[in-house]
Order: structure tokens, then sequence, then C-alpha cells
């Protein structure tokens, strides 16, 4: 199956013919949005034929599917990706400049699909690209907001939160499947069967996935709520028409819009039914489609491998039980093995405000029967095992327990994490299933984090090792050899230069700021959580400032530096660092005497297009998280693979990527997981360290002092108490050594041979954090899934 490009004309034709039969307007009416959907109608007919026979093969292999549950997909805009994977990005920028339009103003018009809060949804985004693009037969299953992630505003530097509306115009990418719904039940009681008391219809709508090359398409499947009845006409006639409407908003509330939570538990009701909204409906899909296809039902596991994306679909190991034996008639405890053989469930943090624990009146009230099936599968479990470690206690379901007594693989997303994993939150459970544990660090996409969103670079890449690193990734270990071939640093640090350019003019347009390319650009992006440390990235930011203003005339290398991200509306903390971030922005930016060597800028509404847009134009990439709460992060490896150099901790995955492009290249500062532990055991250890740092006291003093809230002294009072009496992230602990390698970094930046070098060596080796290797991991060791596409990708 070869790679469907097309000719510009031919594309053209297309796009014309959307333009007028599908959306009925002519070129001279036509809008943006015209244009940008004749275009991506185009390029979705190409995308079909790929897409029915990797179905028809995986129909004619017979073999195993996988089906990625998950809350959330990150996926962000698709017609690039959807051009580029087609091999039509050159035509298609060649049809629209024939009609007078430019490419890149077209593409930027597609809002994102922020169906996700952060990494965990991006990464399963990356892993749906992957999959297609090692031809392993895969569906994604997860939900169709109506509203993603919020819009985030700035009002006097804080975060308002506004509805996000992307299907306030049409999705081009999806197909809606009216005949494919489930019914989904709620509450109720158990009399032998499950009587439901409440019901909803979910519905399917289908985005094809294309890999690159278009060899193959696997289907993103997300179901939407409806109501079993569309308007209650009795009680309209009734004269109640709230009555009336009611039912139709109760039903769609659960896919209504995101929880905009990242890294801790909703404990919502609507969030619990919504977590078993979507995992039932895909279940119930996927035993149809298995059933469809004649197999006895106790073979289950042999062609279906269901990952769990955290515990958000945990209720699949309680409602796979009911289907087999309820509806199914299997015995309860085959029923057991035949799930739990079919499930695996990955573990994405070790905060314990993010271990999913569901009330167990609310559990009760809401899921009767798989509280029933929770309690035999946890008698099972116990009876097994001789374990202690119990599903049901403390008057709640523990989902982390749940999803793991119940899967045949656990994993963690980092070397580092799956340790910890092992060692803490699941230690019994560890102990009680020698061997379950195992990890899979995370990996991004080459395609659009390197391909698509970086083409100063991808040129010079391709004119230097050819092609095939996009598809294998660690081909890129061929430029290693180029690394001492001067030519070549200055064309790596040209495409740098090229996307700082590009990034400065979109400042300029986006935020209304003028910045200095030739500066560092220093960047942090990423959910605001205490934990991430953003807090200590611009207290070191004033220790500098300050540095600048005691010494002006020093030889002070000039810094740019961005902040991104957005808090949970319900995250006070998170909220006021983002809101100090902005005010010491609006200081130094304005101040005389460093603007020209200090700048602090922070964009508003971070998202998967903005990434795009910063992590290519980025020297220094900030992966500063308090050691052993980071379980992998996944910017960390795309600014590596973009030629940005790390200033980290060893937390996560960063410790992989500094093993994997060299301690040399990396700038390493803080304490490990195991000292911050011990420090915090230590009294007052934050009082101490405050003493120990007039840097980090005299930034504390001026901060309480309202030098960044005029007219507003006592405004940050908390926030520097926080660090008094509560440092439990250990900002205190870490700033100086933080500080000195900031330093370490201005020094460095200076020499341009050895900092392009490093840059080089930081994309030469990060060939192992794609997305790719990552599933090939999953395929090999979890699910036995092998490709549909043979050695010549066909
Ligand atoms: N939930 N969750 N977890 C995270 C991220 N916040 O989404 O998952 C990401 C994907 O595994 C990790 O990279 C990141 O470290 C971790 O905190």
């Amino acid at each position: 199956m070869t790679n469907t490009t097309i000719a510009p004309e031919d594309l053209q034709k297309s796009i014309l013919q959307h333009l007028e039969k599908s959306l009925g307007k002519d070129t001279q009416n036509a809008t943006l949005y015209d244009w940008r959907t004749s275009l991506s109608l185009a390029l979705r007919d190409l995308v079909v034929d790929p897409w029915f026979r990797s179905t028809r093969k995986t129909y004619e292999a017979a073999g195993k599917r996988v089906y990625y549950l998950s809350m959330e997909f990150l996926i962000g805009r698709l017609l690039e990706d959807v051009a580029i994977n087609l091999g039509a990005e050159d035509a298609s920028r060649k049809a629209l400049a024939d009609l007078g339009l430019e490419y890149d103003k077209v593409v930027r018009d597609e809002p994102d699909a922020a169906l996700g809060n952060g990494g965990l949804g991006r990464l399963a985004a990356c892993f749906l690209d992957s999959l297609s693009t090692l031809g392993i037969p895969a569906y994604g299953y997860g939900i169709r907001y109506e509203h993603g992630l919020f819009e985030q505003h700035f009002e006097d530097g804080r975060q308002i939160e506004v509805a996000e509306g992307w299907l306030a115009q049409r999705h081009t990418w999806e197909f809606e499947r009216p005949e494919v719904t489930y019914r989904i039940g709620f509450g109720g009681h158990v009399n032998g069967n499950w009587e439901p008391a409440e019901t909803v219809i979910a519905n399917a709508y289908d985005t094809p996935i294309l890999g690159w090359k278009g060899r193959w398409a696997n289907t993103l499947r997300l179901w939407s709520a409806k109501p079993t009845v569309l308007f209650d006409l009795g009680s309209f006639n009734r004269g109640d028409l709230v009555g009336a409407v009611v039912p139709e908003a109760l039903a769609r509330a659960i896919s209504r819009v995101l929880y905009p939570d990242d890294t801790t538990e909703a404990g919502k009701e609507l969030r619990l039914k919504q977590e078993y909204f979507f995992t039932s409906a895909s279940l119930q899909d996927i035993v149809r489609r298995f059933g469809s296809e004649g197999y006895d039902i106790d073979t289950l596991a042999d062609h279906v491998a269901i990952q769990l994306n955290d515990t958000h679909p945990a209720i699949a190991g309680p409602e796979l039980i009911r289907l087999l034996a309820d509806d199914h008639g299997v015995e309860m405890a085959r029923a057991i093995e035949i799930a739990r053989d079919c499930l695996a469930y990955t573990n994405h943090t070790l905060l314990p405000e993010a271990l999913e624990r569901w009330d167990l009146g609310l559990f009760a009230r809401t899921l009767p029967r798989h509280l029933q099936i929770i309690e035999t599968i946890e008698a099972d479990h116990l009876s097994r095992t001789g374990s202690h470690v119990r599903i049901i206690e403390d008057h709640s379901v523990k989902m982390g327990e749940l999803a793991f007594v119940m899967a045949h693989c656990v994993n963690g997303v980092s070397a580092l994490h799956s340790e910890l994993v092992k060692k803490t939150v699941f230690a019994d459970l560890n102990r009680d299933y020698p061997g379950r544990i195992i990890n899979q660090t995370n990996g991004v996409t080459p395609r659009r984090w390197l391909y698509n969103c970086n083409a100063p670079l991808r040129e010079l890449i391709n004119r230097t090792i050819g092609e095939s690193w996009v598809d294998d990734l660690d081909q890129l270990k061929k430029l290693e050899t180029h690394v001492s071939d001067a030519g070549f640093l200055e064309d790596f640090m040209a495409a740098k230069q090229a996307n700082k350019k590009r990034l400065a003019n979109w400042l300029g347009e986006q935020v209304g700021q003028t910045v200095d390319p030739a500066a560092m650009f220093d960047i942090q992006i990423k959910r605001i959580h205490e934990y991430k440390r953003q807090f200590m990235n611009i207290l070191e930011t004033i220790a500098h400032w300050n540095e600048i203003r005691d010494n002006p005339n020093g030889d002070w290398t000039p810094r740019l530096k961005i902040f991104g991200g957005k808090a949970a509306p319900g995250y006070f903390v998170a909220k006021e660092i983002i809101h100090l971030i902005n005010d010491v922005s609006r200081v130094i930016n304005t101040d005389p005497v460093t603007r020209d060597r200090l700048k602090v800028i922070y964009p508003p509404n971070y998202n998967v297009s903005m990434a795009e847009v910063l992590i290519p134009a980025a020297d220094l990439s900030e992966q500063i998280s308090t050691a052993g709460k980071e379980a992998s992060g996944t910017g960390n490896m795309k600014f590596a693979l973009n030629g940005a150099l790390t200033i980290g901790t060893l937390d996560g995955a960063n410790v992989e990527i500094r093993e994997r492009v060299g301690e040399e290249n990396f700038f390493l500062f803080g304490l490990t997981a195991e000292e911050v532990v011990n420090r915090r055991t230590q009294h007052d250890f934050s009082r101490t360290a405050i003493a120990n740092s007039p840097h980090l006291a005299r930034v504390l003093n001026q901060i309480a002092d309202g030098l960044f809230s005029a007219g507003d002294p006592g405004r940050y009072h908390g926030l520097v108490t926080l660090l008094y009496e509560h440092d439990y992230f250990l900002v205190t602990c870490d700033f100086d050594d933080y500080h000195a390698t900031q330093n370490k970094v201005d020094t460095a930046f200076v020499d341009r041979r050895r900092w392009s070098e490093m840059a080089a060596l930081n994309t030469a080796r990060s060939g192992w954090f794609s997305s790719d290797r990552t599933i090939e991991g999953y395929a090999k060791d979890i699910w036995n899934t092998p490709s549909l596409l043979d050695k010549s990708g066909s």
C-alpha cells in the first residue's frame, strides 16, 4: 500500500468541488472557514481508502486488536497532520496558492480538538499516531466532549476560564455513526438482574487516524450522550417546557464538558457517570464486534487487548465481567479470568490526590451491580493471594487497586516512575503479584513534534541523513557524525534561529510583545502545578533580575523567559502562581535598567498548537519538578528532540533523557527523589534553606513587601508563607542549586559552538523517545499484537 500522493491540480479540483457541492459556496463568497473545510474534505477523501483497506485487512487477519480506553485525547489540529501523513503538504500549499490563499493561514483557522488536560491526553493522541504508523490494528475509545479544555484568559494577570467551543463549527474529520448506539444504565437496583433507574444512549462518532505515508489508518471512536427521549412532548403539551427539555439536557450533560483537572481526581457524580458511560459503550462495542466474527466468548482475550489509560476507565473490569456473566452466561470465576486476560492498566502519577477513590454511597447508588461484582473480585483477589490489600476500604472504592487487580499487566511511564510505583503506591500489590508491574517509558510522535512543527530542522535532517528517520527515529543517531562539522552546526543553529524569528513574530501578533531573537529563549510550558515548580522558576527569575540591577554594566546574557500553562479552575495556589508570574512580568518588562537583558512573557491559553510554535524555538527547556513527582513528562522529550538543552532534576523521564543525550549535554540540579523524602523529615527545612540563601530571602521579602503588587502589598503573603511553613515541594531547598545552574547555562550559552554541539547531540540522541518505540514495547510486552504491515510497509 503506497503513499497516496496527489497532484496539486487534482487536489485543487477536489477543493473547488467540495466548496461548491459540500458547502454550497462559490469562490467569490468563500470564507477562510469555507476554504479550510473544503481542503479538509478533499484530503479526508484520500484517507477513506487506506482506512477501508486497513479495516478489511484487520478482519482478514482475524488477529488481535488493541483497544485504548482514555477519558482524554489531546489531539490539537488535524489538517496539517493528515496532509503530511498523506504526503500532500506541498500539493495543498500549491493548490491553495494558485487560488490566492496561504496554506499556513488556512491551517491556523482550525480549532484545536482540546479533549484533554495535559500529558496523559496528549500521550493518548501520540499513541494513536504511532499505532497507525506501525500498522497495528487498534481503536481509540473516548468521549466526544462538546466543550474541551477551557479557554484561558488573563484579567489583571488572573486566570479567567471561558467555555471552549470546538464544535461550534463543523468538525470536518469525524463521521457520525447514527447506527452505532448503546444503552448505558445508571442507578436503580439489582433484583437478580440489574434494573437501571436511568438510561442514556451512547452514539459513536468515528475519526480516521492515518499513519505515516498513509499506509494504515485506525479509528478513534468517540461517544456522545443522547437521551432515550429527545423531547418530552407530554410535558410540553402540559405547558411544562422545562420538563420537556430536561431529559435531553441531563443526558447531554454526560458528554458535555471535559473535567479540567490534571493529576487531581474530580470526585464528582457526573465524572463517575462520564467514566462509566464511555467505558460501558466501548466494551459493549468491543464484545459486539467480537461476537460478529463468530468466535467463542471464552477466547475473547486472544482477540482483544484493552489498555486502560490511568484509572479513569478502571470500571472496565467489573463492566466486562457484567457483560460476560450477566449477558453472555459465562461463569463468574471464568469471567474474571477472561476480563483480566484482556485488561492492562497504565499508572501516570504517584500524587495521592490523583488516585481515584469513589465514595461507597455514591458508587452504590450509581452502579449497584458493579459494586456487587467488585466485592466478588475483591474476595477472589484476597483468597487467591492472601493479600491484605482491599479494593473497598474507608467507605470508598479504590480505583487504582481495582485496576491493578483486574489487569494482567500494570505499567509505569518512565524507568524511575515504575520503580517508585513498585516501592510506594502499589508496594503491597507488587509483593502479591510479583512481575506484574513493568515499565514502558513514554514517547512522542516525531511526525507532529518534529516533522510537522519544525520545517527548518526537518529540511536539514532530510538533507543530511535522508527521510527514513520519520518512522525510525533511531536514525537520528547518524547526525552525530556531522556534529563536528562547522557547516552542519551553522545550519543547525540557523534552523533554530528561523524558529525563534517565527516565534518572535507570533508573540508580536498574539501578545503584542517585541522580543530579541538573539536572546536565550528559556521556556516552561505545562499545566500549572506546585510540583512542576513554576513558582521556583519565577523566584529565580526575580533573583536574576536583582543581579542585573545590582550590576547593570555586567556582561549579561539576554534572556527571554516564556511561561505557558493552565491551572485547574479550583486550584487556588496554582492560580496565585499565575497571578504572580504576570505581576512580575509587568514590573520586569517595564524596567529600563534590565529590559534589554531580561523579559518575561506569559501568552494565555497554552495548547497543542501553541506548543508547536514554542518548542522548535526553545534554547532552554525547564523540567524542574520536585524529584519523584513528575511520572515522566513528555514536553521534556519534545524540547530535546527539537535541539533545546534541558535544565532539570532527576525526575521522571529526565533521568533517561540525560542518560541518552549525555550528562555533559544536560544541566542537572536538585535533590534526588530519595533526598527529597529525607529532607522532608528534617525539622524546619524550609526556614533553614531560606536563612542560608540570601538570594531567595531577598526575593521573598520583595514579594512580601508588594514590590510586584503595587497597591495590594499583601497579595502574596499567602504564597510566601506557604514556602516558610509548608514547602512540600522543596522549592526552598533546590533554589540555590537551581540558581547556580542557571548561571552555568548563561555562561554555556555564550560559547555558541559548544552550545550548538550540545543542542545537535540532544536531537541526534533523542530517537529513543519516539512513541513508535513506546508502542512497540506495549505491543511486545503487554498486547502481543504484531503489525499487519509487512516490512516493505505495504
Ligand atoms: N495524570 N497524569 N499524569 C501525567 C500528566 N499530568 O498528564 O501523565 C503524563 C503522561 O504519562 C506524564 O508524562 C506526567 O508526568 C503525568 O503527570
